[in-house]
């Protein structure tokens, strides 16, 4: 069974509050959407493990912590994922990232993959899939499932936003991934987008409408 997380935090809220208006800026959206993922990634690390080292302060030898194995990878689905990556990096400068294009086919909603790169040991690292909309949770899915098909097991997503159509859709096919997200929406709309929601997330973050 998929943890589902949804976030509950103060700033989280405060910030997509800003993200939903329509007079925010490219700019404004842009660095909101890079410090959400921040706080988001701030809480789905809490369980990562941690192994002991020992190492010497200034004055005495102790034992420290750090995060055990190889460290992440942040996998964004293109376009509008990519700032959410950039954001996260902030917080954890080694992690790899990988690449996933995706984009909805307007009417039939479903994902067109059009590229897919990733880190060579991708499989052995603990993956973080960032997109800020899970809508129909179409996208979410097919992306993982492309990194299922490739070995890859140990999978975390993280959204800005989701419809409640989405989480099923995503935890019914993938019910061994965590979910976090930023704020739960009401549903969908006709088209597709997710009421109240902020619009298109790739257009708010580029601009190109
Ligand atoms: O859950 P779904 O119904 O699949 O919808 C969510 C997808 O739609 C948006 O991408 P879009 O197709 O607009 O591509 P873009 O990021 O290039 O704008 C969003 O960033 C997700 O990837
Ligand atoms: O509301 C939505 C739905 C899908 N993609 C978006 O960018 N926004
Ligand atoms: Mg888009």
């Amino acid at each position: 069974m998929s943890k589902v997380i949804i976030m509950d935090h103060p700033l989280i809220q405060h910030k997509i509050g800003i993200m939903r208006r329509k007079t925010t800026s490219t700019k404004e959206f842009r660095d909101l959407v890079s410090e959400v993922a921040m706080l988001i990634c701030y809480e789905a690390t809490r369980e990562l493990p941690l192994a002991d080292i020992e190492i010497e302060t200034p004055l005495v030898k102790t034992i420290a912590h750090e995060i055990a194995g190889k460290k992440l990878c942040i996998v964004p689905i293109l376009r509008a994922g990519l700032h959410m990556a950039d954001g996260i990096l902030n917080l954890i400068p080694n992690a790899k990232v990988g690449h996933i294009g995706l984009y909805r086919n307007e009417e039939t909603l479903e994902p067109v993959e059009y590229f897919c790169k990733l880190p060579v040991d991708a499989d052995e690292r603990e993956i973080f899939v960032v997109d800020p909309m899970l809508a129909t949770g179409g996208s979410a899915s097919a992306a993982i499932t492309l990194l299922k098909n490739k070995g890859i097991s140990k999978i975390h997503f993280l959204c800005l936003i989701a419809a409640p159509e989405g989480v099923k859709r995503l935890t019914e096919l993938h019910p061994d991934v965590d979910v976090y997200i930023g704020a739960l929406d009401e549903r969908l709309n006709e088209h597709g987008y997710i009421l109240p929601g902020l619009g298109d997330a790739g257009d708010r973050i580029y601009g190109t409408k």
